[in-house]
């Protein structure tokens, strides 16, 4: 339902009719393409033209259409940032702010050639299709239950190690904000099948190989420092429940959870420099903190795997278990913590959070602007396609 309700709004933020809505008829759509300086009926065709669109463009172009359309009629974003649950919201704020001072005539300009690039790619058939780009609701890459007090956030891509796509990002967002306000008093992260998380899945880097490549970067730096930013506002207690190998944004994001239960079969590392990339998930801050700087280093800068009671000598892991106790002893322990006051512990946790929140999102917005410079390099282009043509594991 989340889900639904994100896509819905998003499809409602890129266009400025109320009557917006996610199908779109199939009609011949006639351009005028390629105008040199786009005139305001050019603009106002466009405008029209979105609405006639047969296939939905995906959410980022929704937003950049959102975005050049308030750039070319109000100038400069000056509003104020919605607060970090308030996703639809945010994201459009983040996508229009981020044109910074373009000029209204290039930005319309922009919505114009946009428009027309998605209008030539759209298929016309002159059919309508009823529901055709409808999606189903409920999430794709995640199973989430809530009983017993506890709700329950699983990584649901156990074939792929549960790397976390763009689509994870995304949902575990969502599912975050929807546990912030149902009646459960803790909310646990976990993984399905062998591992707790691979990490980013690479191939949310495969479009960097072709063309626009700054843009993408910039978008995955707005979709990381939103979902980090997430992990540092949430307001309950927040327990995860390791039940296997951990590697990269899984195990950074180990630092902004409340307590971290690991079966004695994981291990944690973050091959950041293996891949030409730098730390995120405010481990540059939060890794130093609990463990040493120098240990800190060996994970962060060297790529050094920790086994599950290394990690938890280290401070990183709350307690280890046995691997074949593991999900009963958990589960047990965390139903009984379930049974505490919820305001109490709420109210603790936001004691101890509030010291540090806005250093940490402040060392979260770093993190994610030299990361956006690192996705450039060459360094991380060749780490990654290595990767994907299976000339190393990492
Ligand atoms: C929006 C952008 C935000 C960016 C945030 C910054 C985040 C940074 C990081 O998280 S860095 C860490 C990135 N992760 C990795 O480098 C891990 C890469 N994977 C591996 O090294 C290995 O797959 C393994 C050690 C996790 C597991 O090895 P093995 O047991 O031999 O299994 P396979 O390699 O055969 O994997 C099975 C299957 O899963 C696919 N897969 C696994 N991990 C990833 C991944 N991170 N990204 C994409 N795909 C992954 C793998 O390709 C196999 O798929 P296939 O069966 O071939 O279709």
């Amino acid at each position: 339902v989340a889900m639904a309700h994100l896509v819905a709004g998003l499809a409602r933020c890129w266009c400025p009719s109320p009557l917006q809505v996610i199908n779109f008829p199939v009609v011949q759509l006639h351009m005028s393409l390629m105008a040199m300086r786009a005139s305001q009926k050019d603009f106002e065709n466009a405008m029209n033209q979105v609405k006639l669109l047969k296939k939905d463009p995906g959410n980022e172009v929704k937003l950049k259409l959102y975005a050049l359309y308030k750039q070319a009629t109000e100038g400069p974003c000056n509003t104020p940032k919605p607060g970090v649950f308030d996703l639809i919201s945010k994201a459009k704020w983040d996508t229009w702010s981020a044109l910074g001072s373009l000029p209204k005539e290039t930005a319309r300009q922009n919505y114009v050639d946009l428009v027309s690039s998605l209008s030539s790619s759209s298929k016309s058939s002159g059919q309508v299709e009823p529901g055709a780009d409808r999606k189903p609701p409920g999430y794709e890459t995640l199973v989430v239950t809530s009983e017993d007090g506890i709700t329950k956030i699983m990584l649901n891509r156990p074939t792929k190690k549960n790397a976390m796509n763009r689509q994870m990002y995304h949902e575990i967002m969502l599912a975050l904000e929807a546990a912030s306000k149902d009646d459960s008093r803790i909310t646990v992260i976990t993984g399905n099948g062998d591992y707790y998380s691979s990490g980013n899945d690479l191939t949310n880097f495969t479009d960097m190989a072709s063309g626009k490549v700054e843009e993408l970067a910039k978008n995955s730096a707005i979709l990381l420092r939103n979902f980090v930013g997430c992990f540092i506002d949430f307001p309950k207690p927040l327990v995860a429940v390791v039940n296997g190998p951990a590697v990269g944004i899984s195990v950074t994001t180990l630092g902004l959870f409340d307590a971290v239960y690991s079966t004695d079969r994981a291990t944690f590392h973050t091959p950041f420099s293996h891949l030409g990339q730098s730390p995120e998930g405010c481990s540059s801050y939060t890794f130093p903190r609990i463990m040493s700087p120098s240990k800190a280093t060996e994970m962060l800068i060297f790529g050094k795997k920790l086994t599950a009671r290394e990690a938890c000598a280290q401070g990183l892991v709350t307690e280890v278990f046995p691997d074949s106790t593991f999900q009963k002893e958990v589960w047990t322990r965390l139903k009984a913590y379930a049974k505490l006051p919820p305001n109490a512990m709420r109210i603790s946790k936001e004691v101890i959070r509030n010291k540090e929140k806005e250093k940490l999102h402040a060392i979260n917005a770093e993190e994610c602007s030299v990361l956006q410079e690192r996705w450039l390099s060459d360094e991380c282009m060749n780490a990654v396609m290595n990767f994907l043509s299976r000339k190393a594991k990492l």
